[in-house]
C-alpha cells in the first residue's frame, strides 16, 4: 500500500459469517456465511472525501464495519491504514482502531458523563497518560468542532448536531488518517446537517481521509465529491454530476 492510501481493497468479497476473528478457517467462514458484496476494487488516499450511497441493506454499514474490522475480511486483499485486514488478529484490532475514527448516526456517547468526560474516558482508554497533554488535545478537537464552550454540559443538554460533533470530536483525539461515518447525518435537520458537512470537508482538508455513507443526494449535490454506489451486490464509482445533472 502507497503511503498516501488509508484503504487499498482489491477483488474483496464480504460476509457475514459467525465467530469471526476466531480459529475458524476464512473457507470455513466463507462456507457458512451470507455474501454481501463482491467484486469490490477501491482505494482512498489521505485528505481524500468519499460517499457511499445505495439502497437500504445495499451493504454500506457491512463495507464500514469490514475497513473497522467489525466485519472479517475474508476474500481478497485489503489494508487499511497500513493494516492487513487479512492478516488482522482479534488482539490487533483496538490498535487498528485507533488510527481511525468512527462516527455512528447513534451517537453512543456516556449519557452520565459531560462532554469534557466523554472525550476524557476516551483519552485514557486509549493510552494517554500526561493529565496536561489530555486537557490540551481535549480543548484542541472541541475547538475544532465548535463546541469550546460546552466543556461541562452533559449530552442530554446537547442538540442532536451539538451531540454529534462531540462524537466527532471523540473520533479525533487521537488524529485519525481515516474517518468513517455512517449516516452521520441522518438524524439532523438540513441546516445542522450542512453544519456537519462543512465540518467535515475541514477535516478532509486537514488531510484526514473521509469516507462517509448517506441516502441523502441533496449532500452530494451541494458538497461534490468521490461517490461509490452499492448496487446488486457491486461497488462503483459514478459520475454523480453527471447523473444529477440528468434528474
Ligand atoms: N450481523 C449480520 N448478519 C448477517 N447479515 C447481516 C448482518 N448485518 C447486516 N446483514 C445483512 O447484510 C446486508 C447489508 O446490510 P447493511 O446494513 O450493510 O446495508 P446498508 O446499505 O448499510 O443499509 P442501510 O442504508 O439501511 O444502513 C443486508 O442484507 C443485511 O440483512
Amino acid at each position: 500500500m502507497s503511503g498516501k492510501r488509508v484503504i487499498e481493497l482489491r477483488d474483496v468479497a464480504i460476509y457475514h459469517a459467525e465467530n469471526p476473528f476466531g480459529r475458524q478457517s476464512a473457507e470455513r467462514l466463507v462456507r457458512s456465511g451470507e455474501l454481501v458484496l463482491s467484486e469490490v476494487d477501491f482505494s482512498v488516499e489521505e485528505g481524500e472525501f468519499v460517499y457511499l450511497i445505495g439502497r437500504v441493506g445495499s451493504g454500506k454499514s457491512t463495507l464500514l464495519k469490514t475497513l473497522y474490522a467489525d466485519v472479517q475480511l475474508l476474500v481478497g486483499e485489503g489494508c487499511v491504514v497500513g493494516f492487513d485486514l487479512r492478516k488482522l488478529r482479534r488482539r490487533q484490532i483496538p490498535y487498528l482502531r485507533r488510527k481511525i475514527g468512527i462516527v455512528f448516526q447513534d451517537y453512543q456517547l456516556l449519557t452520565d458523563r459531560n462532554v469534557f468526560q466523554n472525550l476524557y474516558y476516551v483519552m485514557r482508554a486509549t493510552g494517554w497518560r500526561a493529565e496536561a497533554e489530555i486537557r490540551r488535545r481535549i480543548d484542541e478537537v472541541l475547538q475544532l468542532v465548535g463546541l469550546e464552550a460546552k466543556h461541562y454540559k452533559m449530552p442530554f443538554e446537547l442538540s442532536g448536531g451539538e451531540q454529534q460533533r462531540l462524537v466527532i470530536a471523540r473520533a479525533l483525539l487521537n488524529k485519525p488518517r481515516l474517518l468513517l461515518a455512517d449516516e452521520p447525518t441522518g438524524n439532523l435537520d438540513p441546516v445542522t446537517a450542512d453544519g456537519i458537512m462543512r465540518l467535515f470537508l475541514t477535516i478532509a482538508r486537514s488531510g484526514c481521509a473521509v469516507v462517509m455513507s448517506t441516502h441523502n443526494t441533496n449532500l452530494i449535490e451541494e458538497y461534490p465529491a468521490r461517490t461509490l454506489v452499492f448496487e446488486k451486490g457491486r461497488v462503483k464509482e459514478v459520475d454523480m454530476q453527471a447523473l444529477l445533472g440528468r434528474i
